[in-house]
C-alpha cells in the first residue's frame, strides 16, 4: 500500500481501553476535532468472542486476537518462558481478558498523586472519574447479601462500560466467604470501594449475557472519529526539532497530525514503537543501528506485573457442576444454541462469579525481607487499605500437578497473587524490524520481598482451602508443593508461576524534575513536542488490583486533561 496525505488533529495508536476511551472522548468533545484511531488487529465483531463463560479460554483459543508473546527465559523461574498474551483488535487486551473488574486501594492512588505531584491522581478524584467510565449494576443475589453489598452511590450509573455480578452464582461460591470468615481472613462487602481488604466478589465486565470490552466506547462513533483496523504502525515521525508530525504504518502509509500523536499500544508495544522511532536508550538503539533522535534512557525499563501461583481442591461429586457440564456434549450444544439465540442460560453463570480477596499479613511485615525495604515503602505497606497479597477462587483448574481430572470430578481452584511487586524487568528490541516481537523480561521472582509475599500468601491460601466449611466436601488437595517450608513452597512456585498479564510502567510518568521520568503527569513525552503516551506504560506504580480498570482510567484522565488543555469543550 502506498503513502497517503491524510491529516487529522489527533492520531491515537492502539484501540485498547486507554486508546479507545481517549479517542472516543476527544472525538465526542464539543469542538469535534478530527481523530484517527489506528489499530493493528481487526474489529473483533464476532458474537462468539463475547460469551461470558468463555472469559478464561478465549485468549488461548483465538490466536488471531492475541499477539502471542512469551517472556524471555526467567532466570529465577528455572528458565521458563511464561505466556505473555496481549490482545489485538478493537478493545485491545480487554477483548481477550478474563473480565474481572477491581479498582484497588485508595492509598495506592494517593501515593501515585504524591509521586507525580498531581492531585488528579488522588483517590477522591479518581473515584469520580471511575464513575464516568462505568455503569455498575450492583444487584447481588439475596442469599449472598450478608457477605457482599456494594452501594450504588459508590459507583457509576451511566458510563459506557457495563459491569455486573452474575444473576446466579455457581454452586459452592458462597462457601468461600464462610471459609474466609472461619480462617480469620474476613470478608469485605464491596471490594471496589477503595478499601478492598477481605474476601470480596469481583465485578465482571458482562451485561445482558454479553462480555463488555473497551469496544463499548467505539459504538455509534461520530463522523469525526475515523477508525482504521489492520493498521499496525511502524514508527512515529519526528522532525529535526523533535516535533511528532505523524506516523508511518508497517505497510508504508503515513498519516499526519495537526496537533498530536498519542501512543496507546500498551506497555510492551509502546516502548517498542518509541525505540523504533529513535526515542530511547542510545545503547539499545545503537545495537540495532537505529539513529538516536531523542535519548531517553528509561524507555523499556521498570516493567512490573503481578505474578501468581495456585492449588486446587478436588471436592465430592455434586459440589459444583463444571466438569459434568463440559463433558456432556448435548448439554454444551444446547447451551451454545440457547446463548446464540437470546443470550440466556448457563453460559452467563459458568465461570462468572469469582471471589477475589485482598489481605494483609503479619508474617510478611515481620519478615527480614520487609525490614530490608526502604522505610517509606514499609510505611505505605502498613497503611490499612493496602493489601500484601490477593487470593482468587473459582478460576479454571490451572494448578493440579500430576493429578488427572476425571469427567465426574468437582473442584475448587485457587490462585495467590503477589501485590506491590518490587522486582522490575525490561522491554528491549529483538531487531529494528517492527514485525518482530520485542524481548520481554519481567524478571519474576528476582526480589526477595516478592518471594516472601508469595510464600506467606500461599500458606494463607492453603489455610483457606482447609477451612471447616470446605473440609466436609473435600476429596483431596492437589497441585501442591512437597511440603510447606519456605524452601518447598518457593521451589514449587518457581516451577509453576504465571503472569496475570498486568504488564505496565515501561514509559514511566514522573513529576517535574524527576530526571528518569519519560512522561509528565499530563502524559506528554518529555523533550518531544506533540507526542503523548496514554496507556499502562506510563503508570508510576502498579496499583494492587487487576489493571484494566487503570487502563480505562488512564484513557479517561488523558481525555479530560487534553479536552481542557485544547478547550475542546467550548
Ligand atoms: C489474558 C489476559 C487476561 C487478563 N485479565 C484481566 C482481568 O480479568 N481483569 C483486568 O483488570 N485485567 C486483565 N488483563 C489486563 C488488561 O486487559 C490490561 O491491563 C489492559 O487491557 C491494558 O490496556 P492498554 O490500553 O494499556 O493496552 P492493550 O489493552 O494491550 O491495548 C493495546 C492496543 O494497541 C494495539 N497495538 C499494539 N501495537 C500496535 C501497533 N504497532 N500499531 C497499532 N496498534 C497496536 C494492540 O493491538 C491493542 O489493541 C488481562 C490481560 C490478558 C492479556
Amino acid at each position: 500500500m502506498g503513502s497517503t496525505e491524510e491529516e487529522y488533529d489527533f492520531i491515537v495508536v492502539g484501540a485498547g481501553p486507554s486508546g479507545s476511551v481517549l479517542a472516543s472522548g476527544l472525538a465526542r468533545s464539543a469542538q469535534k476535532p478530527s481523530v484517527l484511531l489506528l489499530e493493528a488487529g481487526g474489529d473483533n465483531k464476532n458474537a462468539e468472542y463475547l460469551v461470558p463463560a468463555d472469559r478464561f479460554a478465549l485468549a488461548f483459543s483465538q490466536p488471531s486476537l492475541n499477539w502471542g508473546y512469551k517472556t524471555a527465559p526467567q532466570k529465577h523461574l528455572k528458565g521458563q518462558q511464561i505466556d505473555y498474551s496481549r490482545g489485538k483488535g478493537l478493545g485491545g487486551s480487554t477483548a481477550i481478558n478474563f473480565s474481572c473488574w477491581i479498582v484497588g486501594a485508595d492509598e495506592d492512588f494517593n501515593e501515585w498523586a504524591r509521586k507525580v505531584d498531581d492531585t488528579a491522581w488522588e483517590w477522591k478524584e479518581v473515584k469520580e472519574r471511575f464513575k464516568r467510565i462505568v455503569t455498575y449494576h450492583t444487584e447481588i443475589p439475596e442469599e449472598h447479601r450478608k457477605f457482599i453489598e456494594p452501594k450504588v452511590e459508590d459507583h457509576g450509573v451511566n458510563g459506557p462500560l457495563h459491569l455486573t455480578y452474575a444473576d446466579t452464582w455457581e454452586k459452592g461460591v458462597g462457601d468461600v466467604f464462610v471459609a474466609a470468615e472461619e480462617v480469620g481472613l474476613g470478608t469485605v462487602k464491596d471490594v471496589n470501594s477503595g478499601k478492598p481488604i477481605g474476601m470480596g466478589m469481583g465485578a465482571t465486565c458482562m451485561y445482558k449475557g454479553v462480555r463488555t470490552t473497551a469496544a463499548s466506547f467505539l459504538e455509534d462513533v461520530p463522523p469525526n472519529l475515523t477508525i482504521k483496523t489492520h493498521s499496525p504502525i511502524a514508527k512515529v515521525m519526528l522532525s529535526s526539532s523533535k516535533v511528532a508530525t505523524g506516523i508511518q504504518t508497517i505497510d508504508g502509509r503515513t498519516y499526519h497530525a495537526k496537533k498530536e500523536v498519542v501512543l496507546s499500544a500498551g506497555a510492551l508495544n509502546t516502548p517498542q514503537i518509541l525505540m523504533l522511532s529513535g526515542i530511547g536508550p542510545s545503547d539499545e538503539l545503537a545495537k540495532h543501528k537505529i539513529p538516536v533522535l531523542h535519548e531517553m534512557p528509561e524507555v523499556g525499563l521498570n516493567l512490573q506485573d503481578h505474578a501468581f501461583c495456585g492449588a486446587t481442591l478436588i471436592t465430592k461429586p455434586g459440589t459444583e457442576g463444571r466438569m459434568v457440564f463440559e463433558n456432556d456434549a448435548d448439554a454444551v450444544k444446547a447451551a451454545r444454541a440457547q446463548h446464540a439465540k437470546d443470550k440466556t442460560g448457563i453460559l452467563n453463570s459458568l465461570y462468572c462469579s469469582i471471589p477475589m480477596g485482598y489481605f494483609q499479613n503479619d508474617a510478611i511485615m515481620a519478615s527480614e525481607e520487609f525490614a530490608a525495604l526502604d522505610p517509606y515503602d514499609q510505611k505505605h505497606l502498613k497503611k490499612p487499605t493496602v493489601p500484601h497479597y490477593e487470593i482468587a477462587t473459582h478460576v479454571p483448574p490451572l494448578y493440579i500437578g500430576d493429578y488427572q481430572l476425571q469427567p465426574t470430578d468437582c473442584y475448587l481452584s485457587c490462585l495467590n497473587f503477589i501485590m506491590n511487586p518490587h522486582g522490575t524487568g525490561t522491554v528491549t528490541l529483538a531487531s529494528s524490524n517492527p514485525e518482530d516481537a520485542p524481548i520481554i523480561d519481567p524478571n519474576f521472582g528476582s526480589h526477595p520481598y516478592d518471594r516472601r509475599v508469595m510464600i506467606e500468601g500461599y500458606r494463607k491460601m492453603i489455610d483457606l482451602l482447609q477451612a471447616p466449611v470446605l473440609k466436609k466436601d473435600t476429596v483431596k488437595l492437589v497441585g501442591l508443593p512437597k511440603g510447606m517450608s519456605d524452601e518447598e513452597i518457593w521451589e514449587y512456585c518457581s516451577e509453576t508461576m504465571g503472569s496475570s498479564w498486568h504488564m505496565c510502567s515501561t514509559v514511566r510518568m514522573g513529576k517535574s524534575g524527576d530526571k528518569g521520568a519519560c512522561v509528565d503527569t499530563d502524559f506528554r513525552l518529555n523533550g518531544v513536542k506533540g507526542l503523548r503516551v496514554v496507556d499502562l506504560s506510563v503508570i508510576p506504580l502498579l496499583p494492587n488490583n487487576h489493571t484494566q480498570s487503570i487502563a480505562y482510567l488512564v484513557g479517561q484522565t488523558a481525555a479530560e486533561k487534553m479536552i481542557a488543555e485544547y478547550r475542546l469543550d467550548k
